[in-house]
Protein backbone atom coordinates (compact mmCIF):
# COMPACT_ATOMS: atom_id res chain seq x y z
CA UNK A 1 0.00 0.00 0.00
CA UNK A 2 1.05 3.12 -0.59
CA UNK A 3 1.52 5.11 2.41
CA UNK A 4 1.11 9.33 2.44
CA UNK A 5 2.65 12.02 4.35
CA UNK A 6 0.87 15.08 5.03
CA UNK A 7 0.62 16.05 1.53
CA UNK A 8 2.81 13.68 -0.53
CA UNK A 9 2.18 10.07 -1.62
CA UNK A 10 4.89 8.06 -1.25
CA UNK A 11 5.67 5.65 -3.92
CA UNK A 12 9.28 4.42 -3.48
CA UNK A 13 10.37 3.65 0.35
CA UNK A 14 14.07 2.57 0.83
CA UNK A 15 14.72 1.99 4.22
CA UNK A 16 18.10 0.63 5.96
CA UNK A 17 19.82 -0.14 2.23
CA UNK A 18 23.19 -1.20 2.69
CA UNK A 19 25.73 -2.14 0.20
CA UNK A 20 29.39 -3.24 0.14
CA UNK A 21 31.88 -4.05 -2.55
CA UNK A 22 34.28 -6.02 -0.64
CA UNK A 23 35.69 -3.42 1.90
CA UNK A 24 34.11 -0.15 -0.12
CA UNK A 25 30.81 0.14 2.27
CA UNK A 26 28.89 2.22 0.09
CA UNK A 27 25.18 2.57 1.97
CA UNK A 28 24.86 1.72 5.34
CA UNK A 29 21.35 2.11 6.44
CA UNK A 30 20.06 4.23 3.59
CA UNK A 31 16.62 5.55 4.17
CA UNK A 32 15.04 7.54 1.53
CA UNK A 33 11.00 8.25 -0.15
CA UNK A 34 10.21 9.16 -3.29
CA UNK A 35 7.14 11.12 -3.93
CA UNK A 36 4.23 10.99 -6.70
CA UNK A 37 4.95 13.69 -9.55
CA UNK A 38 7.80 15.21 -7.83
CA UNK A 39 11.33 15.84 -9.36
CA UNK A 40 13.57 14.30 -7.06
CA UNK A 41 17.41 15.66 -7.74
CA UNK A 42 20.02 12.98 -6.08
CA UNK A 43 23.51 14.20 -5.29
CA UNK A 44 26.98 13.74 -3.57
CA UNK A 45 30.13 13.57 -4.47
CA UNK A 46 32.00 11.04 -6.87
CA UNK A 47 31.81 7.64 -5.24
CA UNK A 48 29.18 8.24 -2.77
CA UNK A 49 26.71 5.29 -4.63
CA UNK A 50 23.87 7.73 -6.59
CA UNK A 51 24.41 5.11 -9.43
CA UNK A 52 24.55 2.25 -7.30
CA UNK A 53 21.14 3.58 -5.55
CA UNK A 54 19.68 3.95 -8.70
CA UNK A 55 20.23 -0.03 -9.60
CA UNK A 56 19.29 -0.63 -6.16
CA UNK A 57 15.96 0.46 -6.94
CA UNK A 58 15.47 -0.72 -10.32
CA UNK A 59 16.10 -3.98 -9.65
CA UNK A 60 19.78 -4.09 -11.49
CA UNK A 61 21.70 -4.48 -8.51
CA UNK A 62 20.63 -6.92 -5.26
CA UNK A 63 21.20 -4.95 -1.96
CA UNK A 64 23.19 -6.65 1.08
CA UNK A 65 20.20 -5.77 3.48
CA UNK A 66 18.12 -3.12 3.48
CA UNK A 67 13.91 -3.16 2.00
CA UNK A 68 13.13 -1.49 -1.08
CA UNK A 69 9.43 -1.02 -1.69
CA UNK A 70 7.96 0.54 -5.07
CA UNK A 71 4.50 1.14 -5.70
CA UNK A 72 3.69 -0.91 -2.26
CA UNK A 73 5.64 -4.19 -3.19
CA UNK A 74 9.18 -5.13 -1.96
CA UNK A 75 10.99 -6.29 -5.57
CA UNK A 76 12.90 -8.95 -3.41
CA UNK A 77 9.72 -10.82 -2.88
CA UNK A 78 8.67 -11.30 -6.19
CA UNK A 79 8.30 -13.86 -8.40
CA UNK A 80 9.90 -12.51 -11.68
CA UNK A 81 6.45 -12.47 -13.57
CA UNK A 82 5.41 -9.92 -10.42
CA UNK A 83 8.28 -8.02 -10.68
CA UNK A 84 8.58 -7.86 -14.64
CA UNK A 85 4.84 -5.87 -14.20
CA UNK A 86 6.39 -3.51 -11.71
CA UNK A 87 9.94 -3.31 -13.54
CA UNK A 88 7.44 -2.31 -16.46
CA UNK A 89 6.26 1.15 -14.44
CA UNK A 90 9.70 2.04 -14.58
CA UNK A 91 11.55 4.00 -17.04
CA UNK A 92 15.02 4.34 -16.73
CA UNK A 93 17.65 6.56 -18.99
CA UNK A 94 21.25 5.63 -18.10
CA UNK A 95 23.80 8.06 -18.83
CA UNK A 96 25.37 6.59 -21.97
CA UNK A 97 21.98 6.64 -23.58
CA UNK A 98 22.21 2.58 -24.19
CA UNK A 99 20.28 2.81 -27.67
CA UNK A 100 20.84 0.13 -29.84
CA UNK A 101 23.29 1.12 -32.60
CA UNK A 102 22.39 -0.90 -35.43
CA UNK A 103 18.97 0.09 -35.22
CA UNK A 104 16.87 3.11 -36.38
CA UNK A 105 15.41 5.50 -33.65
CA UNK A 106 11.65 4.69 -34.37
CA UNK A 107 12.88 0.83 -34.04
CA UNK A 108 14.61 1.16 -30.64
CA UNK A 109 11.52 2.90 -28.74
CA UNK A 110 9.65 0.44 -30.51
CA UNK A 111 11.50 -2.27 -29.41
CA UNK A 112 9.92 -2.28 -25.54
CA UNK A 113 6.10 -1.51 -26.95
CA UNK A 114 6.88 -5.46 -29.13
CA UNK A 115 8.70 -7.33 -26.19
CA UNK A 116 6.60 -6.14 -23.28
CA UNK A 117 3.23 -4.44 -24.37
CA UNK A 118 3.01 -7.42 -27.38
CA UNK A 119 2.39 -4.40 -30.33
CA UNK A 120 2.45 -5.49 -33.30
CA UNK A 121 5.66 -4.23 -34.95
CA UNK A 122 3.60 -1.69 -37.32
CA UNK A 123 1.49 0.03 -34.27
CA UNK A 124 4.77 0.10 -31.94
CA UNK A 125 6.29 2.04 -34.65
CA UNK A 126 3.74 4.40 -35.21
CA UNK A 127 3.33 4.72 -31.36
CA UNK A 128 7.29 5.19 -31.46
CA UNK A 129 6.64 7.98 -33.95
CA UNK A 130 4.46 9.69 -31.60
CA UNK A 131 7.04 9.55 -28.45
CA UNK A 132 10.08 10.53 -30.75
CA UNK A 133 7.88 13.78 -31.43
CA UNK A 134 6.78 14.42 -27.92
CA UNK A 135 10.37 14.46 -26.91
CA UNK A 136 10.76 17.31 -29.38
CA UNK A 137 12.38 14.82 -32.17
CA UNK A 138 11.40 15.93 -36.18
CA UNK A 139 9.63 13.62 -37.82
CA UNK A 140 12.89 12.61 -40.58
CA UNK A 141 14.86 11.64 -37.24
CA UNK A 142 12.74 8.76 -36.47
CA UNK A 143 14.48 6.94 -39.85
CA UNK A 144 18.18 7.86 -38.60
CA UNK A 145 20.54 5.53 -36.67
CA UNK A 146 22.23 6.94 -33.29
CA UNK A 147 25.62 7.40 -34.62
CA UNK A 148 23.86 9.85 -37.66
CA UNK A 149 22.57 11.87 -34.99
CA UNK A 150 23.81 14.81 -31.91
CA UNK A 151 24.63 13.82 -28.51
CA UNK A 152 21.42 16.03 -27.73
CA UNK A 153 19.34 14.02 -29.77
CA UNK A 154 20.17 10.83 -29.04
CA UNK A 155 19.58 11.66 -25.33
CA UNK A 156 16.15 12.86 -26.15
CA UNK A 157 15.74 9.72 -28.37
CA UNK A 158 16.82 7.51 -24.89
CA UNK A 159 14.15 9.63 -23.43
CA UNK A 160 11.57 8.70 -26.05
CA UNK A 161 11.93 4.99 -25.49
CA UNK A 162 11.96 5.27 -21.20
CA UNK A 163 9.30 7.04 -22.14
CA UNK A 164 7.68 4.15 -24.46
CA UNK A 165 5.72 2.34 -22.19
CA UNK A 166 4.15 5.29 -20.23
CA UNK A 167 6.16 5.04 -17.26
CA UNK A 168 5.23 6.18 -13.52
CA UNK A 169 8.63 6.87 -12.21
CA UNK A 170 11.52 8.09 -14.66
CA UNK A 171 15.07 6.88 -13.84
CA UNK A 172 18.00 9.48 -15.25
CA UNK A 173 21.13 8.94 -14.52
CA UNK A 174 23.34 12.11 -15.32
CA UNK A 175 20.88 12.93 -18.06
CA UNK A 176 23.01 16.11 -19.56
CA UNK A 177 26.30 14.51 -18.83
CA UNK A 178 27.89 15.57 -22.23
CA UNK A 179 25.37 18.19 -23.69
CA UNK A 180 26.27 21.41 -24.06
CA UNK A 181 24.64 24.61 -21.91
CA UNK A 182 21.50 25.27 -24.05
CA UNK A 183 21.53 21.61 -24.89
CA UNK A 184 21.31 20.65 -21.22
CA UNK A 185 18.90 24.28 -20.22
CA UNK A 186 16.73 22.69 -23.37
CA UNK A 187 16.64 19.25 -21.93
CA UNK A 188 15.79 20.44 -18.39
CA UNK A 189 12.82 22.16 -19.94
CA UNK A 190 12.13 19.19 -21.14
CA UNK A 191 11.65 17.04 -18.36
CA UNK A 192 9.53 19.28 -16.31
CA UNK A 193 7.05 19.96 -19.19
CA UNK A 194 6.69 16.21 -19.79
CA UNK A 195 6.25 15.48 -15.80
CA UNK A 196 3.59 17.93 -15.64
CA UNK A 197 2.11 16.83 -18.94
CA UNK A 198 2.36 12.84 -17.96
CA UNK A 199 2.73 12.89 -14.27
CA UNK A 200 5.48 10.90 -13.42
CA UNK A 201 7.74 11.13 -10.92
CA UNK A 202 11.57 11.90 -11.65
CA UNK A 203 14.53 10.54 -10.05
CA UNK A 204 17.64 12.58 -11.44
CA UNK A 205 20.83 11.49 -10.79
CA UNK A 206 22.94 14.82 -11.44
CA UNK A 207 26.17 16.50 -10.88
CA UNK A 208 24.40 19.66 -13.07
CA UNK A 209 23.82 22.30 -10.58
CA UNK A 210 21.86 24.07 -13.44
CA UNK A 211 19.51 21.09 -13.44
CA UNK A 212 18.79 20.95 -9.94
CA UNK A 213 17.67 24.55 -9.25
CA UNK A 214 16.22 24.24 -12.76
CA UNK A 215 14.00 21.50 -12.28
CA UNK A 216 14.42 19.65 -8.68
CA UNK A 217 11.30 19.69 -6.07
CA UNK A 218 13.40 18.21 -3.69
CA UNK A 219 16.87 17.10 -3.54
CA UNK A 220 18.48 14.34 -1.90
CA UNK A 221 22.32 14.41 -0.44
CA UNK A 222 24.18 11.33 -0.47
CA UNK A 223 27.63 11.60 2.32
CA UNK A 224 29.17 9.12 4.73
CA UNK A 225 27.16 6.15 3.39
CA UNK A 226 23.58 7.84 3.55
CA UNK A 227 21.02 10.38 2.87
CA UNK A 228 22.13 13.29 4.72
CA UNK A 229 19.17 15.45 4.20
CA UNK A 230 16.15 15.25 1.83
CA UNK A 231 14.31 18.59 0.92
CA UNK A 232 13.26 21.47 -0.68
CA UNK A 233 16.71 23.08 -2.09
CA UNK A 234 16.39 26.19 0.24
CA UNK A 235 16.45 23.48 3.56
CA UNK A 236 19.08 21.38 1.79
CA UNK A 237 21.31 24.89 1.00
CA UNK A 238 21.00 25.82 4.80
CA UNK A 239 22.32 22.42 5.75
CA UNK A 240 25.56 22.90 7.59
CA UNK A 241 27.79 20.43 6.09
CA UNK A 242 30.97 20.85 4.81
CA UNK A 243 29.85 18.93 1.39
CA UNK A 244 27.11 20.60 1.19
CA UNK A 245 28.35 24.30 2.12
CA UNK A 246 31.25 23.58 -0.96
CA UNK A 247 28.84 22.44 -3.49
CA UNK A 248 25.41 24.83 -2.67
CA UNK A 249 27.56 28.09 -2.19
CA UNK A 250 31.07 27.68 -4.34
CA UNK A 251 31.29 30.05 -7.42
CA UNK A 252 29.79 27.06 -9.37
CA UNK A 253 26.37 27.07 -7.06
CA UNK A 254 26.36 30.71 -6.34
CA UNK A 255 25.69 31.12 -10.08
CA UNK A 256 23.64 28.56 -10.59
CA UNK A 257 21.15 30.11 -8.14
CA UNK A 258 21.58 33.79 -9.49
CA UNK A 259 20.18 32.02 -12.51
CA UNK A 260 17.41 30.67 -11.23
CA UNK A 261 14.86 33.10 -11.14
CA UNK A 262 15.22 33.66 -15.38
CA UNK A 263 15.40 29.79 -15.54
CA UNK A 264 11.79 29.66 -13.66
CA UNK A 265 11.00 32.39 -15.67
CA UNK A 266 11.09 30.60 -18.79
CA UNK A 267 9.64 27.26 -17.39
CA UNK A 268 6.25 29.25 -16.40
CA UNK A 269 6.19 30.67 -19.81
CA UNK A 270 6.61 27.41 -21.63
CA UNK A 271 4.30 25.32 -18.98
N1 LIG B 1 29.87 -3.56 -9.65
C1 LIG B 1 30.70 -2.95 -8.79
N2 LIG B 1 31.76 -3.61 -8.28
C2 LIG B 1 32.60 -3.03 -7.40
N3 LIG B 1 32.47 -1.75 -6.98
C3 LIG B 1 31.44 -1.05 -7.46
C4 LIG B 1 30.51 -1.60 -8.40
N4 LIG B 1 29.59 -0.67 -8.68
C5 LIG B 1 29.92 0.44 -7.99
N5 LIG B 1 31.03 0.21 -7.25
C6 LIG B 1 31.68 1.16 -6.34
O1 LIG B 1 30.67 1.73 -5.53
C7 LIG B 1 30.97 3.10 -5.29
C8 LIG B 1 29.77 3.95 -5.67
O2 LIG B 1 29.64 3.92 -7.08
P1 LIG B 1 28.55 4.78 -7.84
O3 LIG B 1 28.79 4.57 -9.30
O4 LIG B 1 27.20 4.51 -7.32
O5 LIG B 1 28.98 6.25 -7.40
P2 LIG B 1 28.34 7.64 -7.87
O6 LIG B 1 27.97 8.38 -6.64
O7 LIG B 1 27.27 7.39 -8.87
O8 LIG B 1 29.64 8.28 -8.53
P3 LIG B 1 29.81 9.32 -9.74
O9 LIG B 1 29.22 10.60 -9.27
O10 LIG B 1 31.28 9.41 -9.90
O11 LIG B 1 29.12 8.74 -10.95
C9 LIG B 1 32.23 3.42 -6.06
O12 LIG B 1 33.31 3.36 -5.15
C10 LIG B 1 32.31 2.34 -7.08
O13 LIG B 1 33.65 2.05 -7.42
Amino acid sequence: MIRSTAQQDVIISVRGLCNRFGSNEVHKHLDLDVYRREILGVVGGSGTGKSVLLRSIVGLHTPDSGTIEVFGEQLQTLSQEQRSRVERRFGVLFQSGALFTSLTLEENVALPLIEHAKLSRMDAEHLARVKLALVGLPGHASGKYPAQLSGGMVKRASLARALALDPEVLFLDEPTAGLDPIGAAAFDRLIVTLRDALGFSVFLVTHDLDTLYSTCDRVAVLSAQRVLVADRLAVVEATDDPWIRDYFHGPRGRAANRARPTMANELGEER
